[in-house]
């Protein structure tokens, strides 16, 4: 509603004080009036009669106070107002008042000091001028609301977890309480949207979020930081171990049956927890601690809860080390190639196994942390690229100089080999080095192998297809499972070492090894028998039919330098 102003020629005849009085009686938007140094009501003007709701009569010698909220007027705002007035010539007044009636309406205004007529000692009385912004207030409140809402459950968003997690930390430490952080996850929630549909999956999270809410106490904060990501927040816990109870409570209630649509919906879900002070007491380090414990869990086979320990933070302080050594390792090239000679039985050296050497403390765990970690950092591609090349480079080298029937053999794995530039990277780098697919063996363990059919991929009867010849590492310490043995396009078994350890000594070792041999011999695969170490396991092997060896009893991994050595002094 717009206010009737005087046209400004009008108003240029005026004298102020009638302008003056001319606003005070026409300002319907604004609520004037005075009050006097004690703070009783000495004039009210037509819109504070409009806002308010009292007719001049009704409050004129009333204390201002009554205008304010019972809790305004309990911790001394009205006086507050008058005192900040006197003292700073005005005071803002933007609050709740409480219109005739009980009703409360958003003001916006302020109260001036009016001083007395010879400009000294006491004041005349105070103005107040306001009006009200319910609409907006109400507008701006909705708009912050949402701006902390998560929309999808109406759970708080990340930004409130954030603002709440600093408030409560504070609450706990001043109040000597503890506080209990649970980070929720989903587990395998993906496969909800993959096999139901999105939508499904906005209905579950809704559900896990009324679950959620329906285990906790009013006081807790609960609130979804994004994805299938929860977070809880309990003041007030009587002992870190009630952490562990409201985990088991959240697993218990998350694990019954979802109804979606037709569908009954199963789910799980992994919790960490961290407790302040004792693990933390700020609030991203509190989140950090949490969120190790719930990588812990994640790590454990999900559908857990776990505790963050100090050990957690040196695993995790040790993985950061590794993963920089890694990236400077990828960065400087600082990898190499051993190579281990698979002779046969007149010991003509007929392979190369190239094994990967990394220097510091990556290269004292075994290779297949080094492999995990470079996969899960992204890097296998680059690292299997890397391996390949050396290799093949070296093998052509080999030629060169003049070496003969020789084949490399190069290990891979399931994930190195599901990259989809695996095959092209194969094939530019035989065309590089002058290299026939019949001269590289690929190696992968039983599990790969397996774990390569279940996901669909035709990798292998791709190799097989172009002529490469693959085997299967370790055989015998996987699944060993006869039926890969038939359908898989391998060419060669590698007889796992442990099967040596008790040969030729023990009768019913030897019936093992005897039998796997004769069965790789019906199947027509090659068989290598690996970690050979005795003559006697030589001269065993050689009986059962098996006549390729690989092994410390004809050499260690060498250099490239010293497998180069070795290739020279066989040709002599
Ligand atoms: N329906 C739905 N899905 C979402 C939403 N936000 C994220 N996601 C999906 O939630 C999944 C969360 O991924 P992850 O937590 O890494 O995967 P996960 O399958 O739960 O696997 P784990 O946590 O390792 O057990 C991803 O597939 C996202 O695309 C959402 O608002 N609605």
């Amino acid at each position: 509603m717009t206010t009737p102003l005087l046209p400004s020629v009008m108003a240029s005849c005026l004298t102020s004080e009638q302008l003056l009085r001319h606003l005070y009686l026409n300002l319907r938007d604004y609520a004037i009036l005075t009050v006097d140094p004690q703070g009783l009501i000495t004039s009210w003007n037509l819109g504070a009669e409009l806002i308010f709701g009292y007719a001049p009569d009704d409050i004129i010698g009333q204390h201002v106070a009554c205008l304010f909220t019972r809790e305004d007027r309990d911790q001394g705002v009205p006086w507050q107002e008058l005192r900040s007035a006197r003292e700073w010539h005005r005071a803002a007044d933007y609050r709740w008042h409480v219109r005739r009636g009980g009703a409360l309406f958003w003001a916006d205004g302020v109260t001036t000091v009016m001083p007395d007529a010879d400009g000294g000692g006491e004041p005349a009385g105070y103005l107040k001028i306001l009006r009200d912004v319910t609409t907006s207030k109400r507008a701006q409140d909705e708009i912050r609301r949402l701006a902390t809402i998560d929309v999808l459950t109406g759970l708080a968003n990340r930004a409130a977890f954030d603002a709440r997690r600093a408030e409560l930390i504070s609450f706990a430490e001043r109040g000597n309480q503890l506080l209990l952080l649970l980070l929720i996850d989903l587990d395998r929630f993906k496969q909800v949207n993959d096999e139901l549909g999105h939508q499904a999956g906005d209905l579950l999270l809704q559900l896990v979020a009324q679950r959620m809410r329906s285990v906790c106490r009013e006081s807790d904060f609960v609130a979804r930081l994004g994805g299938d990501e929860f977070a809880l927040m309990h003041l007030h816990a009587p002992s870190p171990a009630s952490g562990g109870v409201l985990a088991e409570k959240l697993l218990a209630e998350l694990a019954r049956p979802f109804q979606i649509a037709d569908h009954a919906v199963q789910i799980s879900a992994s919790i960490g927890i961290a407790v302040c002070p004792l693990d933390a007491n700020l609030p991203e380090s509190l989140l950090r601690k949490a969120d190790l414990a719930l990588y812990h869990a994640k790590q454990s086979g999900r559908n857990c809860y776990h505790f963050y320990t100090a050990e957690l933070d040196r695993i995790a302080h040790r993985k950061n080390a590794d993963h920089t050594e890694m990236r400077q390792l990828m960065h400087g090239h600082r990898c190499a190639l051993a190579y281990q000679p698979i002779v046969d039985a007149n010991s003509n050296t007929i392979a190369m196994e190239a094994l990967l050497r990394l220097p510091g403390h990556l290269g004292q765990q075994p290779v297949e942390y080094a492999v995990g970690l470079a996969a899960e950092m992204g890097l296998l591609p680059q690292l299997g690229c890397w391996v390949t090349r050396q290799a093949f480079a070296q093998l052509r080298q080999w030629m060169d100089q003049g070496v003969h029937d020789l084949r490399v053999c190069v290990n891979t794995c399931a994930k190195e080999l599901l990259d989809d530039s695996y095959l092209d990277q194969l094939d530019s780098a035989l065309a590089e080095y002058g290299l026939r697919a019949g001269d590289i063996e690929i190696e992968l363990t039983e599990r790969d192998a397996i774990a390569l059919e279940q996901n669909g991929s035709k990798i292998v009867d791709q190799l097989h297809a172009r002529g490469f010849r693959l085997s299967l590492d370790d055989f015998g310490t996987g699944y060993s499972s006869l039926s890969y043995l038939r359908t898989l396009p391998v060419t060669t078994i590698k007889l796992d070492k442990s099967f040596l350890r008790d040969v030729p000594d023990n009768a019913d070792a030897n019936a093992v090894v005897r039998t796997v041999i004769l069965l790789a011999s019906e199947l027509r695969l090659s068989v290598i028998a690996e970690g050979v170490e005795s003559t006697a396991q030589a001269d065993f092997l050689s009986d059962a039919g098996c006549g390729v060896f690989q092994g410390f009893l004809y050499a260690r991994p060498l250099s490239a330098a010293d497998a180069t050595a070795w290739l020279q002094q066989r040709a002599v």
